[in-house]
């Protein structure tokens, strides 16, 4: 395993730590949170009763391949906890999400959960959010009029940048387990996330944005020296 996926391991063991029999948890969507699901297994497989809510079709795979029970929002509106990564983590434990797409359904979850953990190596930790694209979901109709709310919002919030459609690796464009599109908004810097987050969800069209606002209560961060933790309070 590589020193990031070393790190990244850690960062989600820490995280289980937490865990406790009976909870219902929020299972995040990418390669931190997949070290999550893993060692989660493992002690489902010692006996450990949990419910899991998958964030993504990804992560709902995964799950049941490794045995992890799993249930809907719908059966468990009330979560206890969300595990889940992030592309940036800013100020305040403000987060850009969405690098897998998973944007919605993560933050409908993480929002459902009384704790979102977030579990990252120490490169996710920025002074200030934007130089990840920051990803925005948009519905599948009038996307150049969307485009235009978007940077009009942008601009208001002083951001400017491309937005530029997600496509996958075969040049087919992303579309998302909601049947949305993806538009990554390269921003470099974003100066006032919350009044951002607050403009981009006015846009008609726009589904949802990858701006965490006060959502996580807690940051795992690994690197070479060991792990932190860090919460909301202190950040
Ligand atoms: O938001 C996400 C998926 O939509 C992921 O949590 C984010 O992209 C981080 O992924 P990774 O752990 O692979 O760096």
């Amino acid at each position: 395993m590589s020193d990031v996926e070393t790190m990244k391991r850690q960062a989600a063991a820490l995280a289980l730590d937490s865990v406790r029999g009976g909870m219902k948890l929020g299972l995040g969507t990418g390669s931190t949170a997949k070290h999550f699901v893993e060692l989660l297994a493992e002690r489902v497989a010692e006996g450990l009763e949990v419910v899991g809510v998958p964030t993504s079709e990804q992560t709902r795979a995964l799950a049941e391949k490794l045995g992890v029970p799993l249930g809907t929002l719908d059966e468990y509106p009330a979560l206890d906890i969300t595990v889940d990564g992030a592309d940036e983590i800013g100020p305040g434990l403000a987060l850009v999400k969405g690098g897998g797409g998973a944007l919605l359904r993560e933050k409908i979850v993480a929002s459902a959960s009384r704790e979102m953990i977030v579990i990252a190596d120490a490169s996710k930790k920025v002074e200030t959010l934007g130089a990840f694209p920051l990803p925005i979901e948009v519905v599948d109709f009038g996307l150049a009029a969307i485009r235009r709310g978007i940077a009009a919002a942008a601009k208001a919030a002083g951001c400017h940048g491309v937005l530029t459609l997600r496509r996958k690796a075969d040049g087919h464009v992303f579309v998302t387990d909601q049947g949305n599109l993806i538009l990554d908004a390269a921003f470099g810097a974003i100066p006032d996330p919350a009044a951002l987050a607050a403009l981009l969800s006015n846009v008609p069209g726009v589904v949802e944005h990858g701006l965490f606002i006060n959502l996580a209560s807690r940051v795992i961060l690994a690197g070479p020296a060991g792990a932190t933790t860090i919460s909301r309070a202190e950040a």
